[in-house]
């Protein structure tokens, strides 16, 4: 077990060796969803761009006010009009959005005031400035509002078009390739012989590549031969950035795609301190990255979440790339340890702890649909009832 990296390390050895595989683009706002900013992105006016009223009421000069006093009503301002300069010693009827008319400097919300005949009095205490939303209170002139490397929400979207801005910078779109290897895989849909299986890693490998936002250049599968290997991962080069691949990377006589790797490229890291997925390999074939993970579907699962996506992001083009976790108490004690990061897939129960399923193998997926994320348990490190540890819910991810 002494050759095993350390997870940590493993993580901050295949991130930082990365850097951005794609070109950058110009691309429509409205189909930005997912894609990472190429440029810092600076505001080229104010949001909103004028001062303007928070609430349906009356605006009025503060100055005007005393209590019980009854201020004619001189104009009546909608959203979307242009007030004209407000009358001294009088109010307008103004609404929620609506541009503040030059001179006033306080709204007073219709609730806390008295229609007159002749007008409009106020209540017996008014707060000077009350209900105004000042220019650019969202956003001022100049500033950086989203940042290089930034994968784009609908919020941004929503950012974004209040700037009135139409399209922007991107990197292009991520080509991964996927590789799926075995004599026993079989595609979905067809009938199984004996000693067959069907293959889910290819299937679920691609859908987690497009939930990232990334394009899935070509999944290839390869019996367990090192000439179906090679030729498939030379395919693969071809049309793709990255290339993920899943099984044949242990030490079986059938596993070769980390000797092929060796025979074509460089093979940075192989095997890792975590479970499930210790026999990951990280190399690279001239420039282009592959990231071996091992074939037992949970460890797929896990390798990906925790190292390929990394991985896949970087070369994106994206940065600060943020794992959503808190401490959650554990609702169940442990007291055996290992020597490897444990990744345990976790439900966070009505009572507030976390309890593991009880299927962890490597080789069952189940675990992972029928819980809510991982709970990150550290080499050499026992459970205890009560006590807290890193949960990483699957949203998150
Ligand atoms: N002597 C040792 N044997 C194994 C070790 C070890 O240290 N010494 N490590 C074990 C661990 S841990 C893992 S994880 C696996 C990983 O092995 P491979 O990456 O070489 O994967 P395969 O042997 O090709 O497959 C493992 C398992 O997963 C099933 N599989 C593979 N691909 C798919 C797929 N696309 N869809 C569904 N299921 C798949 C495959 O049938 C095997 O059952 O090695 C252990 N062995
Ligand atoms: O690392 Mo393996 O995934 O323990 O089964």
């Amino acid at each position: 077990m002494s050759e095993l990296l350390p997870f940590e390390e493993a993580l901050d050895a295949i991130e930082n060796m990365q850097s951005v595989q794609v070109n950058e683009e110009t691309i429509e706002l409205k189909s930005a969803l997912g894609r990472i900013v190429s440029q810092d992105i600076v505001a080229d006016a104010f949001v909103p761009p004028n001062d303007n009223s928070a609430m349906d009421g009356y605006a009025l000069r503060f100055s005007d006010w005393s209590p019980g006093k009854v201020l004619k009503i001189s104009q009546r301002v909608p959203a979307g009009c242009a007030p004209t300069p407000l009358e001294e010693g009088t109010c307008a009827r103004i609404f929620t959005g609506a541009n503040i008319p030059e001179g006033a400097d306080t709204v007073v919300m219709q609730e806390e005031t008295k229609r007159h005949e002749d007008g409009v009095s106020f209540l017996d205490s008014l707060q000077a400035g009350g209900n105004i939303r000042p220019k650019g209170q969202d956003i001022q002139r100049g500033q950086v509002i989203v940042k290089k490397g930034t994968k784009i929400s609908p919020m941004h979207i929503g950012l974004l078009s209040s700037l009135g801005m139409t399209s922007l910078s991107a990197f292009s779109r991520l080509n991964v390739g996927i590789l799926t290897t075995g004599d026993e895989l079989i595609a979905p849909g067809n009938t199984l012989a004996e000693g067959q299986i069907f293959n889910s890693n290819g299937p679920m490998l691609e859908a987690l590549v497009t939930q990232a936002g990334y394009c899935v250049s070509q999944h290839l599968h390869a019996k367990d031969s090192p000439e179906e290997t090679e030729t498939a991962i030379s395919t693969l080069l071809a049309c793709s950035d990255v290339i993920l691949s899943s099984g044949g990377v242990s030490v079986g006589e059938e596993d070769h795609v980390k000797a092929i790797l060796e025979k074509m490229g460089d093979v940075h890291l192989w095997k890792i301190a975590i479970k499930p997925g210790k026999p990951l390999v990280h190399a690279t074939l001239g420039t282009t990255p592959f990231l071996g993970l091992p074939g037992n579907p949970s460890s797929t699962l896990v390798t990906y979440h925790w190292f390929a996506r990394r991985l896949l992001a970087r070369c994106a083009g994206q940065e600060n790339i943020f794992d959503l976790s808190y401490p959650v108490d554990a609702g169940f004690s442990r007291t055996k340890t290992i020597k490897r990061d444990e990744f345990l897939r976790v439900s966070i129960s009505e009572d507030g702890l976390a309890y593991a399923h009880p299927q962890q193998s490597s080789g069952a997926l189940m675990a992972a649909c029928e819980s809510q994320g991982y709970l990150h348990i550290k080499a050499h490190t026992s459970i205890e009832y009560g006590c807290s540890y890193a949960f990483y819910p699957f949203s998150g991810f």
